[in-house]
Order: structure tokens, then sequence, then C-alpha cells
């Protein structure tokens, strides 16, 4: 499992200074281990992956530097070597305090090697570093003491999210949508660090100032027109030297898979196998239902690209995604089906695998059509192609056999449904464990693929015609 870089745990320092804030001569700096964190087990993944809840913090702004007014301090000069000509300490004045730097963001990225929200659920708070307290020394002010020198930024927390991530705020019992991740390298900015306080100079303190004869003739003058005056003290400074605190912000990240083709049908009818032999993926296969407990991805090897048309983009494979198996109630939440028919969401196309050795081929098929009709209806509206698999157990009689029951029942819900429901693009019968028919069906992806690339380019010239136009 991919972890994200910048999940990497940080290390607690404790503080070195005693408390009543002298600084101990010797280093007793010690390194507290990170807490034990509660580690997601094996078995509970699936339910997990596609999910996760995470406080981020931004960082504090630091504060800015504080100087009395008309006084200068001496600050250490890195150039100074033992024995050289250069003073050890240089003089800077007062006039120009440092400011703070501001706090660190907190950034999500798109991270085409992660593949899941796992790593969430082991750090429940993340958060980015404080900005440095205005110091010369550390460099924080910039701007402020030499004009084009880059003020010293504070870092920002990157967090690492699978691509399909859609990023929702909690508030309350709320949500509100932060923004969805697709493309690799795509970034959201979900906390702003806190700004840097000002440098600033302090009053001078001291006996209140006598004013001015002109200041007292002023106010004379004034007060001869019955105006008040009254002298304000300036304490704004104290405020202004303040950073201002980060955000924490409670974050629902929610993962829906990105694939062209999702690869749907009942438990064992061989889906994972037909990946495997379509793709270079190597997902576990075995003679027991619900084997696959969490999708699996896996890039087609040959063909033209993916949607192609999609001229903007750089022509790329097609993504194939091989999904737990569907039972009966499904949509209800039986079998693990309701958790993973959300991942239907983004691809553009199904591969239905049915398995024709089975007694019921055709109640088979109808069973996950009806499932995918309950869940989304939207779904049925899509192109899909079926797979009859293990045609290798079948004689060429019983082939032909499951395959006039299969589109019997493809046509039969088209009836019923008042066209709603799509034909299937084309009924291919295959064998993973020989290879049988495994071209043709790689031929018939790729052609449903481009057809539907083709929909796609003339819904969206319709749309742009209709645009201007008025009815
Ligand atoms: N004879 C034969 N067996 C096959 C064929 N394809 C898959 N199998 C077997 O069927 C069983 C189930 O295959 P899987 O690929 O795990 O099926 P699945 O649809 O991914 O199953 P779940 O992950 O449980 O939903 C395995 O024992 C495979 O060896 C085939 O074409 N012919
Ligand atoms: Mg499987």
């Amino acid at each position: 499992m991919p972890i994200a870089p910048a999940l990497a745990p940080e290390r607690a320092v404790a503080p070195f200074h005693k408390p009543h804030g002298r600084r101990l001569q010797s280093i007793t700096c010690a390194v507290l281990a990170e807490p034990a964190q509660p580690r997601v087990t094996g078995k509970e993944d699936h339910k997990l992956f596609d999910e996760a809840i995470v406080t981020v913090r931004s960082g504090n702004g630091g504060a800015g530097e504080v100087v009395t007014k008309g006084k200068g301090k001496f600050v250490p000069n890195f150039k100074y070597k033992p024995g050289g000509q250069q003073p050890k300490q240089i003089w800077l004045p007062a006039a120009q305090p440092a400011s703070g730097a501001d706090g660190g963001h907190v950034i999500l990225t798109v991270d085409p090697a992660v593949d899941n929200l796992l790593s969430f659920h082991n750090r429940k708070k993340l958060s980015a570093k404080n900005g440095a307290n205005g110091d010369p020394a550390s460099g924080s002010s910039g701007p402020h003491r030499k004009a084009g020198r880059r003020i010293a930024q504070t870092p920002p927390l990157v967090l690492s999210v699978p691509a399909g991530t859609v990023v929702r705020r909690k508030r309350g019992n709320g949500r509100q949508l932060l923004g969805e991740l697709l493309q690799p390298g795509q970034q959201l900015l979900v906390a702003t660090g806190g700004q840097g306080g000002n440098g600033v100079v302090m009053p001078k303190p001291g006996p209140a100032r006598k004013p001015s004869l002109h200041q007292r003739k002023k106010t004379a003058a004034l007060q001869d027109k019955g105006i008040e005056t009254v002298e304000v003290e300036d304490q704004d400074w104290k405020a202004d030297s303040l950073g201002s605190p980060g955000e924490e912000i409670c974050l629902q990240l929610l993962m829906r898979l990105v694939a062209d083709i999702g690869f749907v049908g009942l438990p064992n009818a061989g889906k994972s196998s037909l990946l495997a032999k379509l793709t270079r993926a190597s997902p576990e296969v075995a003679a027991y239902p619900f084997t696959t407990l969490m999708p699996n991805l896996g890039v087609m090897t040959s063909g033209p690209a993916a949607l192609a048309g999609d001229d903007q983009w750089a022509p790329s494979p097609p993504v194939l995604a091989d999904l737990p198996g569907l039972i009966d109630g499904a949509h209800m939440g039986r079998g693990l089906g309701r958790m993973f028919l959300r991942h239907l969401r983004r691809t553009a196309a199904l591969l239905h695998v049915v398995d024709a050795s089975s007694e019921s081929v055709a109640q088979d098929y109808r069973a996950v059509r009806e499932e995918l009709r309950l869940y989304n209806p939207e779904y049925c509206e899509r192109a899909h192609v079926i797979a009859l698999n293990k045609m290798d157990l079948l004689s060429p009689e019983q082939a032909q056999q499951a395959q006039a029951d299969v589109l019997g029942v493809a046509n039969a819900l088209q009836d019923t449904s008042q066209g709603k429901t799509r034909l299937p693009q084309a009924i291919v019968a295959v064998s993973a464990e020989t290879g049988l028919g495994l071209a043709e069906l790689n031929g018939a992806l790729q052609a449903m693929l481009q057809q539907v690339a083709k929909e796609k380019l003339d819904s969206e010239k319709w749309g742009q015609m209709s645009q201007g136009f008025e009815w």
C-alpha cells in the first residue's frame, strides 16, 4: 500500500527551556515517540479504502519583531570566521523590524501512485508548520529589510490523495463541497496559513512628552471654538505584531474510481481472471465468491487510445476496473454491493461478465442489470458489452444457446423499460482460462469506447450549437 510522503510521521521534540524561561546549557532534548496509532486491519480495508475523515490545521502566522523606537540591536554575523576581519555581530538599526512569516498552508494533491485513502485512517489530525517569528537571524523578515529579498516561506503540508477524490468540509451535520481532484498533479488548497504579524516599532517608553508651543496654541484655539481635544495613545502596535492563527477544518474525503470500463457480474463469474488477461494487473483469483474485496485497476495493453476524440488530453490507454461481485439486493447493501456501485459513476462504459457454465445464464445477467437499475437507472443507459465467460466448459450448442438466452433477456429488458435500457453493444464468447475470444473481446471494448467518445463529442457539439440558438 503506497503511503504518501507527506504523511511520514513527524517527531515531537520536547521544549528545552526551563519553566522559568532560562535556556539550559547542555542539550537535554528528548524525542518523544509517536503514540501508537490504531492500525487499519487487512480485514477492514475494503470498508475504509475509499472514505476518510481527517482534521487538518494550517500553521499560525509568526509574530513580528518588536523594537523600541530609536534603538537598534546586535545580530549574529554569519560571515564571521574566527581570526577573520569580519565583526562577530553587526549592528542592526531598529528602524525596520522583521515581520513574522506566514503559517504553512494545507494542500491536497493527486498522486498517481496512491490508489486509496487508507493512510488517512492512521492520522486523525495533520498540522502544517507555524510561521517563524520575526527574527532577522532566521531570515523571516525579508522585504521590509531589503528590497528584492525573498521572504522565508513556511513549507505547506502537502497530502497525497488518489485521483477521483471528492473533498468536503464537515460543519456540524452539514457538508460543504470544497472541490474534486481528478487529474494527476491537480492541487486543492484546503486550509490557508495564518498571516505573519508585522514588525513594529514600539513607542519609546518614558515620561509623557510635554506638548510643543504650536500644539498648545492649536488646542487653545480649538477650545475657544468649544471643541474638546483628547490625546490618544497608540496601542495598536501590540496587535499588529501578532500573527493570525491558522484554520482547523474537518475534511471528508470520498474517493470514486476513475476508469473507462467497469467490470460487473455475479461473484465467481471470472471478472478478475479477465482483468488479468486483458491487462498487466494481477488480481487475486479463487474459486469462492467475494475473492475481490477492493476494486482492481488495470490498463489495457493494446489498442487505440481511450475516449479518442478528447483532443485536449494526450491519448492514454483505457483503464479497466474490476469490482467486487454483485448479488441480489446489492443496491440495498447486501454483500459488498452498495459500497462499490457508486464507483461506477465515473466509468464511461461497462463490461458484464457472465458465467456461461451456470445453470441460469439468462437469470444471472438479468439479476445484475436489475441491481444496476435499482441503484441508479442511469447505469442501464450506458454502453455495455457482455462477456460470456468459461466457454471452455461448454459444448458449441450450449454456447449458442447461452448467447441466445442472454440476447433474449436484453431485448426483453429494453422493451419493458420503453427503450431506456441499452442493448449490449456486443456479446462475446470468451474463456479466461484458455484465452478463447480474448482478441474479440479486446476489439469489442475498444469499439465501445470509440462509440462512447463519438457520442460525447456529438452531444458537446450539439450543446454548443444549441447555446446560441433561440427557440
Ligand atoms: N474453467 C474456467 N474457469 C474459470 C474461467 N475464468 C475464471 N475461472 C475460474 O472461476 C473462479 C472465479 O474466478 P474469479 O476471476 O476470481 O471470479 P470473480 O468474478 O473475480 O469473483 P469475485 O471476485 O468473487 O467476484 C476461479 O477459480 C477461476 O479459476 C474460465 O474461463 N474457465
Ligand atoms: Mg474477483
